[in-house]
């Protein structure tokens, strides 16, 4: 992690028809950091998540005022190019959800629209997407299998590997391991510490030791409001807001 800001987000609001999910959120998401989003069911999580790549401009009926800053531009000016945007913010869901085809072609789907169409060039990329995230070891023989003959855990690992084949800036994961053994789950949990290297990692996780043994910051969500945002230690061991102490010491949500 440094302190450069990849993305800074002003006076954020966001309202889904007449519901106001998110208020006033202020704050940066910095370089190279994993920033893990907790907080109650309905706080708001996925919702801001959304905001981050534009994903939600496909729900009719949201609203946003404020602005979001990636690298410097606000991504919801008219200049925006959402595809690239999208490209440079991936996105991992809470069910792992390949494309019905093979495993080779779902990594090499969006370099083959994007950038390439040079089978050996191609074929890097999957491969490189693979070990990145830990998972050629295990498919490297049946690159053309079905993606969806593989284990949930597996799958998960291919959607990150597929978001990575973009070759993004940042990564979104909305609760990536809900679905997950505990076996897939440390896996997945392993492949982000080593993705913040080169990427930035935001994740939105229920489980609140997740957020501690892998984010470096946690964000406290409540109401659609940021309640508080530190050092993941700090806000484990020494919170500020008694919110956030109520809601870590398992008093709601
Ligand atoms: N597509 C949508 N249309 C209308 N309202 C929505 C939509 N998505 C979310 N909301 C509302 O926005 C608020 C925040 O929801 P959001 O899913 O962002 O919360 P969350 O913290 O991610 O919840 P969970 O942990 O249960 O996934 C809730 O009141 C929810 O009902």
């Amino acid at each position: 992690m440094n302190d450069n800001p990849v993305f800074e987000i002003k006076d954020l609001k966001l309202w889904y028809g007449s519901n106001q999910a998110l208020q006033d959120i202020n704050m940066s998401i910095k370089e190279k950091e994993v920033l893990a989003i907790i907080g109650p069911s309905g706080c708001g999580k996925s919702s801001f998540l959304k905001t981050l790549n534009r994903m939600v401009d496909l729900v009719g009926s949201a609203k946003l005022s404020g602005e979001i800053y990636y690298l410097g531009k606000n991504i919801y000016s008219q200049e925006t190019n959402v595809i690239e945007l999208r490209k440079q913010v991936g996105m991992v869901f809470q069910k792992p959800n390949p494309f019905p085809q093979s495993i080779y072609e779902n990594v090499a789907f969006a370099p083959k629209l994007h950038e390439t169409k040079n089978k050996s060039n191609l074929d890097q990329i999957v491969k490189t997407s693979l070990q990145q995230a830990f998972l050629w070891d295990e498919v490297n023989d049946r690159l053309k299998n079905q993606a969806l003959s593989l284990s949930g855990g597996q799958q998960q690992r291919l959607c990150i590997a597929r978001a990575l084949a973009s070759k993004p800036e940042v990564i979104l994961m909305d609760e990536p391991c809900s679905a997950l053994d505990p076996v897939s789950t440390s896996k997945i949990e392993s492949l982000i510490t080593t993705l913040k290297e080169k990427y930035t990692v935001v994740i939105v996780t229920h489980n609140m030791q997740q957020a501690a043994r892998i984010s470096d910051r946690t964000a406290f969500f409540l109401n659609g409001e940021l309640v508080e945002l530190d050092k993941t230690d700090k806000v484990f061991t020494n919170p500020k807001d008694s919110r956030t102490e109520d809601y870590i010491t398992g008093r709601f949500g």
